[in-house]
């Protein structure tokens, strides 16, 4: 079954053009699809666009089959697709268990169970359920912003730079998870960390200068002398 197709869209801010083209699938059996590329290349663009926060002016985005180019970005939850963004949007002000309460907005009935397995699954959640959002460590602001997105019971979880400003040993941890979430949940994960996240990547698509320049599986793409050489290498 196909989660997520997307075919040929062009993305534009103003008269700037960002995405050309762009094309994309995810199925159900991908446990990891990951996206990578260099600064600018338009991977938060992209992100943006399948959650509905940008309109393409070309081509056309499905989630499950259903149309998605013009539907708003809660419409697009509805349908499955969360997108936990780089700067991770947490509620400063508000504690942990009040974040993953907001993540849930969709499916009280079903709260206590999703957050017994969220904090299964990061135990820092429990531990710190009395604290503000605000005064977590990069790390834990991390695993939060990753958990209150499992909240809203995801079909595609899609992660933007979830190891972004974090140490090696954080970013490994990260890694670690988001690996363990991918037996339920499938992952759409960009990174600039080329060579572990196409290690991780059943499905994976390069993306530069605003145009799909290579795809294949994870370790294609790692065994690619384009990737090797502009990414890997040094
Ligand atoms: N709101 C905006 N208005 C105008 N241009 C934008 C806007 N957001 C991004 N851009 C431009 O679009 C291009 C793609 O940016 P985008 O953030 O999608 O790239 P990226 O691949 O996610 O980069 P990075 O890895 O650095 O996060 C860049 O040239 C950027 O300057």
């Amino acid at each position: 079954m196909t989660l997520l197709e997307v075919d040929g869209i062009d993305v534009s801010y103003g008269d700037l053009q960002v995405l050309w083209d762009a094309s994309m699938a995810i199925e159900k059996s991908d446990s990891v699809v990951t996206l990578v590329g260099p600064n600018g290349a338009g991977k938060t663009t992209l992100l943006r666009t399948l959650s509905g926060l940008l309109e393409p002016s070309a081509g056309t985005i499905e989630i499950l089959g259903s149309d998605i180019s013009t539907r708003r970005a809660e419409e697009i939850v509805d349908l499955g697709f969360v997108h936990v963004p780089e700067e991770r949007n947490l509620f400063d002000e508000m504690t942990v268990a009040e974040n993953l309460r907001m993540g849930s907005y969709k499916h009280r009935d079903e709260f206590e169970e999703t957050h017994a397995e969220v904090v299964e699954m990061f135990p820092v959640l429990e531990e710190r359920r009395e604290q503000k959002a605000g005064t977590l460590s990069g790390g834990e602001q991390q695993m939060l912003a990753i958990g209150r997105g499992l909240m809203a019971q995801p079909n595609i979880l899609a992660l933007d730079e979830p190891s972004g400003a974090l140490a090696p040993q954080l970013a490994e941890r990260v890694f670690e998870k988001i690996e363990e979430i991918s037996t339920d949940v499938t992952v759409l994960l960009v990174e600039q960390h080329v060579d572990r996240a196409l290690e991780l990547a059943d499905r994976a698509y390069l993306l530069e200068n605003g145009r799909i320049a290579a795809e294949g599986t994870g370790s294609e793409l790692l065994q690619s002398d384009h990737v090797v050489e502009a990414y890997l290498r040094g």
